[in-house]
């Protein structure tokens, strides 16, 4: 029986603002000149609906601080598909339902961009691939673009699974010990080790333990929450700018060591992502050369957007695999059937269908990348609601892969939704984890495919059970990483 997961909405109150029904919601979507007149005239679009009032707005930014994602989906369930938010200084909608997300980042992307909000991203990221607009992005793109190709994934996969086995050999002892595993850290280990070979040809392991922390600053510092020690302008030596500028030296420093390592090694043709910037910085492809500033925003960017997402993915589909049994067990047959006790190539990953589908199900109940924001350019419409100019729109994966319109059980885990003539039915923005449209995630294959790998690897060897205890609580965090981590039981499969 597949069921839903006690997960961090088993721990919320039930929303204090009047639920709408699936009829209001419904006439919600319409255009407003046709809730208003009901003859379909042109009329100028209208307010979407939203909390009001000053009470609203302190007690919305509270829990905003607490846990966002939980805040916008007691939105949706009040308000509807399109919802007007203010927080503090700035005025944002939710922007939840497929029509509304294609239509801000496929059709009618020109008029969007990065944004205010995406400010906060550069204090860590840089100036890289996920912070910039028109030109400037698409000269990085394409300059990145090759690392990404079909055939250099391909060549991935022993990386990946090397890195796989070694977090896995020492789950040996947690067995035989009968000690949990934190599947949160050990995932953001593999991810480290994996993406440290294949980006940046090097072993970022020994660096761990001073950048897992400065990573744990970084997913708080980089989302906004409306606190006073971020309204705090950054030259100000606060305790929370020195702490942020601590931990953006630790990256900063442990990049810096990796170029000077490469260009120490001066390689002429590019093995990975550190060399295939630096060809860039000396090749004559009419393209402005990178400076030194800009190879290490690129680097930064890659390996912050890389590491915390697949680590994520890959805790919370452990986590799903231990507290169903039934897919678990089904997914383990596979996985002996089409590989016995050998390592998985990256040939094997396309006949391993069950596993891919236990991936997607955990993509859609929780997506990594969990809200993803863009302001309006100019004037616009959405779902029949105005969207000033100027005004921020939220894209939240998290809230729309719940739709209860567009899921059924929108919080139980079923991987079978994934199966290839569901997944048909769907529209294409009710599922969206890498995002869409030009801007989607250049990793997205690379992801799947370490994701795939290493569930494979774990089914091998270990069983999963779930460990008592509180069900996982979620923060205001960039990605969905649980706060309380995941610890599960382990034991070995036997042969
Ligand atoms: C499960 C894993 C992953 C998830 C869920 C994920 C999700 C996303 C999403 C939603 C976006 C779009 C954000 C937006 O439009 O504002 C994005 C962009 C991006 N991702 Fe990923 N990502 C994952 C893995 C990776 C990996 C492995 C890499 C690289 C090693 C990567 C690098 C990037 C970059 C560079 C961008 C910016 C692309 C651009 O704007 O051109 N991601 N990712």
């Amino acid at each position: 029986m597949t069921t839903a997961t006690p997960g961090p909405e088993a721990a919320v109150d039930a929303p204090a603002i009047p639920v709408q029904s699936r009829a209001d919601r419904a006439r919600a979507l319409l255009p407003t000149s046709r809730r208003a007149s009901g003859d379909g005239a042109a009329a100028r679009p209208g307010r979407a609906p939203g909390p009001r009032g000053p009470y609203e707005m302190v007690r919305n930014l509270r829990r905003l601080q607490s846990c966002a994602p939980l805040l916008f989906q007691d939105l949706h369930r009040s308000y509807g598909d399109v919802v007007r938010l203010p927080l503090g200084p700035y005025l944002t909608h939710l922007n939840l339902h497929p029509d509304g997300v294609r239509h801000v980042l496929q059709d009618n992307n020109r008029n969007y961009v990065r944004g205010k909000m995406y400010e906060r991203f550069k204090i860590f990221f840089g100036i890289g691939l996920l912070t910039t607009d028109g030109e400037e992005w698409r000269v990085r793109r394409r300059r990145v673009n090759p690392l990404f190709h079909q055939t250099a994934i391909a060549g991935m996969a022993t990386a990946m699974t090397d890195a796989t086995s070694v977090v896995l050999d020492r789950w040996e002892r947690s067995a035989a010990e009968r000690t949990p595993v934190d599947v949160v850290p050990e995932m953001m280990d593999l991810s480290l080790g994996a993406l440290g070979h294949i980006i940046f040809g090097t072993d970022l392991w020994p660096s761990a333990p001073r950048v897992a922390p400065a990573m744990a600053v970084s997913l708080e510092a980089m989302i906004f929450k409306g606190t006073a020690s971020q309204m705090t302008p950054d030259r100000i030596p606060t305790r929370y700018n020195r702490t942020i500028a601590d931990a953006r030296g630790v990256i900063d420093e442990a990049v810096r060591a990796i170029v000077a390592e490469h260009r120490r090694e001066g390689r002429d043709a590019p093995a990975d992502l550190v060399d295939l910037l630096l060809h860039a910085q000396a090749s004559e492809d009419g393209d402005e050369p990178l400076s030194d500033d800009l190879v290490h925003d690129e680097m930064r960017t890659i390996f912050m957007a890389g590491h915390e997402t697949t680590g994520t993915g890959l805790a919370w589909a452990l986590h799903e695999l231990a507290w169903h049994e039934e897919v678990q067990e089904r997914a383990a047959a596979e996985v002996a059937e089409v590989l016995g006790d050998r390592v998985p190539t990256v040939e094997d990953v396309r006949k391993l269908t069950y596993v891919r589908m236990v991936v997607d199900e955990t993509l859609r109940l929780h997506p990594p990348i969990w809200l993803y924001p863009r302001d309006a350019v100019e004037d616009d419409e959405i779902g029949g609601y105005r969207i000033p100019a100027g005004t921020h729109v939220f894209q939240v994966p998290f809230v729309t892969h719940r739709h209860p319109d567009l899921w059924e059980r929108p919080t139980s885990f079923e991987p079978d939704r994934f199966a290839p003539d569901a997944t048909a039915q769907r529209p294409r923005f009710a599922y969206f984890p890498f995002g869409g449209g030009q801007r989607q995630c250049i990793g997205n294959q690379m992801a799947l495919l370490q994701t795939t790998l290493t569930l494979a690897m774990v089914l091998q060897r270990f069983r999963l059970d779930p460990t008592p205890g509180r069900p996982p609580e979620l923060g205001t965090l960039v990605s969905l990483r649980p706060l309380t981590g995941l610890p599960l039981a382990v034991s070995e499969r036997s042969p």
